[in-house]
Formats: C-alpha cells, sequence, structure tokens
C-alpha cells in the first residue's frame, strides 16, 4: 500500500517538473487569470521581453477591479486614469491571443466568480492569478493561488512556477451550523480564534461535515477567505457537488469525459490516516453570526459580543468604538452586498429573503454588486432586483466596486458600512471608511435595522 496522501499532496507531487536547487519545486501551471488592475503590466513586460505566452488557451483575463458598476457603463471609471489599466489590458490581451472577458462582454464579472461559473478551474489542477483571493478556488479541488505580477509572467512564459512546497494543515468544522450562520461566519470565526497570521505558510484544507454539508457556494466563501489566515491557499476535496455544478458549464469536460475525468477526481480526497502538519477542530454549533469591530478580519466577534476590553487602541481609535462597547446596535451609515466573497446568487438570495417586503433604514445608503454578469442576469430572472431595489438597494452591474477602492468607488468619507467583502483594514473601502465585514444576512439585517442587527431576529 502507499503512503497515505492528502488532497494538496496529491494535486502537488503530479505537477512537479523538476525538483530545484535550495528546495523549490518547479511546478505545472494549468491555468492562469488575469485582471485590469495588475495584466497589462504583467503582460506589456513579457512582451518586451520577447517572450510569448506559451500556451495562450490556459490564460484568462477578466475586467473586474476598476470598472465601473454603474449601469450604462464603458471603458470610463471613476478611478483617475483608471480608463488606462483598461485599455492596455484589452490591447495586451488581445496581442497575446489570451481569452478576454471584457466590460461589456456578457460573461465579465470577479475573477474568482467567472472561472468557476465557467467551469474554467477543474479539481485537480493548479490556477494562478495576481490576485490574492484566487484561494476561492480550491473550493472546487484545484491548487489555486494568487501570486505577484512577475510571476505571472513566468508562468505564462513556461507554463511553470518555482516555489517551496507549503506545509499542510487540516480545519476541520466539526457538527451543524445553527441556522442564520454562514460560512462567512465560519471564517470569521476561525480567524478570530486562531489569528489572521494562523495559516501562514500552509495549504489548508477544510473539511468535516460542516463543510461537506455547504453547497459549492459557501464552499468557495470559506476558501476565498483562507488569503485572509495568511495561507497559502485554502482546497475542499470535491464530491458529488463538485462534479454535478461543473457538469455542462463552457470549459468543463462534457459527455463521456466528463464521466472519466469524474472517475479521476474521486481519487483527489485525502486519504485516511494522511498526516497533516497542522490541525485545528472547530464544533460549527458554537460559531454564531459574526462581525468585525476592528482593521483586521481577526478583530472579529459574535453579533451578541462586544469589543474585547482588552483590544487594541489603534483599531478602535480608527473605528470608533470603544473597549467593551456592545457591537450590536452600533448604528451604521451605509451597507454593501457584493465581492468575490459573497456576491453570488445564493448570497442574493439568502439577503433577498430578509429583505422582501421590508426596507433600508432613513439615511443608510444600501448598494448590491453582483459578482458577475451571469449572477445578475440569474438574479433578474428570480426578481430579486426588484426585492433589492423595492427594499432601497441600488442595484449594479458586476465588478470589485466598493470591495476595494481602487476603482473610486466609494462612500462618504468616514462612513460606517457593513459589508459582505473580505477586507476591514484602514482605507480599504476608501478615505476614512470604517468596514464591518460580515454575512449577506447580516449585512441586510443591519440595512434595515440602521444599525448593526442579527439577522436571526427577523423571520426571513
Ligand atoms: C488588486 C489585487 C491585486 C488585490 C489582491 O491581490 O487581492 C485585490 O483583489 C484585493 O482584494 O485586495
Ligand atoms: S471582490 Fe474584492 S477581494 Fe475579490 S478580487 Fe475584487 S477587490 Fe479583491
Amino acid at each position: 500500500m502507499p503512503d497515505p496522501r492528502t488532497l494538496f499532496a496529491k494535486i502537488w507531487d503530479r505537477h512537479v517538473v523538476a525538483s530545484l536547487d535550495g528546495g523549490a519545486d518547479l511546478v505545472a501551471i494549468d491555468r492562469i487569470f488575469l485582471h485590469e488592475r495588475t495584466g497589462a503590466a504583467a503582460l506589456n513586460s513579457l512582451k518586451a521581453a520577447g517572450r510569448p505566452v506559451a500556451n495562450p488557451s490556459r490564460v484568462f483575463c477578466v475586467m473586474d477591479h476598476i470598472v465601473d458598476t454603474r449601469p450604462g457603463r464603458d471603458d470610463r471609471t471613476l478611478m483617475p486614469g483608471g480608463q488606462a489599466f483598461i485599455t492596455e489590458t484589452r490591447a495586451a490581451a488581445r496581442d497575446a491571443g489570451i481569452t478576454l472577458f471584457d466590460v461589456t462582454d456578457p460573461d465579465q464579472g470577479i475573477v474568482h466568480v467567472v472561472s468557476p461559473e465557467l467551469g474554467i478551474v477543474l479539481p485537480g489542477c493548479t490556477l494562478i492569478a495576481p490576485d490574492s483571493h484566487t484561494c476561492t478556488q480550491g473550493a472546487f479541488g484545484a491548487l489555486a493561488w494568487g501570486i505577484g505580477s512577475s510571476e505571472a509572467e513566468h508562468a505564462m512564459a513556461t507554463g511553470t512556477l518555482r516555489l517551496a512546497r507549503p506545509k499542510t494543515m487540516r480545519v476541520t468544522f466539526t457538527g451543524e451550523l445553527a441556522p442564520g450562520v454562514t460560512p462567512k461566519d465560519m471564517m470569521l470565526a476561525l480567524i478570530a480564534r486562531h489569528g489572521a497570521g494562523g495559516g501562514k505558510g500552509h495549504a489548508v484544507e477544510f473539511a468535516g461535515s460542516a463543510v461537506e454539508a455547504l453547497d459549492m457556494e459557501g464552499r468557495m466563501t470559506l476558501c476565498n477567505m483562507a488569503t485572509e489566515f495568511a495561507a497559502m491557499t485554502g482546497m475542499i476535496a470535491p464530491d458529488e457537488k463538485t462534479f454535478a455544478w461543473l457538469d455542462g458549464r463552457r470549459y468543463a469536460p462534457g459527455g463521456a469525459m466528463l464521466a472519466a475525468a469524474v472517475a479521476e477526481w474521486r481519487t483527489l480526497a485525502t486519504d485516511p490516516g494522511a498526516a497533516f502538519d497542522a490541525e485545528i477542530a472547530i464544533d460549527a454549533a458554537t460559531i454564531e453570526p459574526m462581525v468585525s469591530w476592528g482593521t483586521s478580519p481577526e478583530h472579529s466577534a459574535g453579533i451578541s459580543g462586544a469589543v474585547p476590553i482588552d483590544a487594541p487602541e489603534r483599531p478602535l481609535a480608527y473605528i470608533g468604538l470603544g473597549p467593551g462597547q456592545p457591537i450590536g446596535g452600533t448604528p451604521i451609515d451605509a451597507a454593501f452586498i457584493g465581492s468575490c466573497t459573497n456576491g453570488r446568487l445564493s448570497d442574493l438570495r439568502r439577503a433577498a429573503a430578509l429583505l422582501k417586503g421590508r426596507h433600508v433604514a432613513p439615511g443608510v445608503k444600501a448598494l448590491v454588486v453582483p459578482g458577475s454578469m451571469a449572477v445578475r442576469r440569474a438574479a433578474e430572472a428570480e426578481g430579486l432586483d426588484r426585492v433589492f431595489t423595492e427594499a432601497g438597494f441600488e442595484w449594479r452591474m458586476s465588478g470589485c466596486s466598493m470591495c476595494f477602492y481602487a476603482g473610486g468607488e466609494s462612500f462618504p468619507a468616514g462612513s460606517r458600512v457593513i459589508s459582505s467583502t473580505n477586507r476591514n483594514f484602514e482605507g480599504r473601502q476608501g478615505p476614512g471608511i470604517r468596514t464591518h465585514i460580515a454575512s449577506p444576512e447580516t449585512v441586510a439585517a443591519s440595512a434595515i435595522a440602521g444599525r448593526i442587527a442579527d439577522p436571526r431576529d427577523i423571520a426571513a
């Protein structure tokens, strides 16, 4: 019998092209994604070096970070000088012969939403992008991680990347989530309990009954925030839900090819008895809806909790809360639903279920930005756009939008925002913006209440 191996080891071992001096491996890269924020730089520098993209059919590019999300958009963006990122990336992508999902393309959307939607990420593949939330796609049992721009160049030119083998960690969520508690809350609880550096240097596999019970979109939310845990990536063993998701997607294998692929993908799961370098176990039933109170995702607490009495000064000064202050009940100025963490159809459905027949509190600016145009169309087909707009939310085109102050979209300086996104550091959503990260349900409930509120208090 061969030694039991982890999901990570199975993927890594079959992608190692060579073991290099100094302990690093040369790893074959199956898929590369670019976006307009960093894409033009990588493609242009490759071109300047006189090197073509080795295999353009494996390289994809989206427009998501800087694009305007107001309906009727074109290449113009609220980011000063932002249009050049878009036009230069478009020209460089066309020149390199890679696949581009452009601003007005029906497939446009946030990179980590579009790739799974189109079946570009597959179990067992290696996928990289110069974007830290590439780990989202590990939800498919892929090895997917964020890289720097020069590594993107190297990978595009050679189809490989040189890197040191990370350590492995398994995070097991046992038991069952309580009603109203979501994958976002699982990650905020993990990071609050084990620190924003807790996964450093590790490829993290999420496992256990509460993970198996999640749908694919929930699994993506979980893996998305592996980078907030400082992990190289997050991943989940592929199962029937994974295979069903991929069935019929444009770039995924179909027919007899799919059946053969599924047979292969079934072998990827971690073998019983395989050893991890580190293990964490969390009882899912102990998690409640979580909200951040500071400027790191580790500054998070249960909605019924309070800011710790020994909380550090600087984040509290920025966020404008005091030690021991209850988190629930804090008045908000704005609410945002969207991003690669929580901007998918199921996120929108769950928020809309709470908003139906209700209205955002007076004075609260609320906005929903679907993670992709496909999500937007699917939501409209179900009438979710009307639920949101009747509740007083703005209904936008897809993009990163207010997740990140890169496209110039923001709320008035200093606003307190409840947000379904993944980062809450100073200025993340714009000058002086005080971000509280939470699940889409908590965002919806808080928008209605005009203050940070527990979604479980609203009967959907
Ligand atoms: C702009 C991009 C490189 C960045 C990232 O790497 O994650 C952004 O997506 C973010 O979420 O901060
Ligand atoms: S939605 Fe936010 S976290 Fe995701 S890729 Fe865009 S900016 Fe980064």
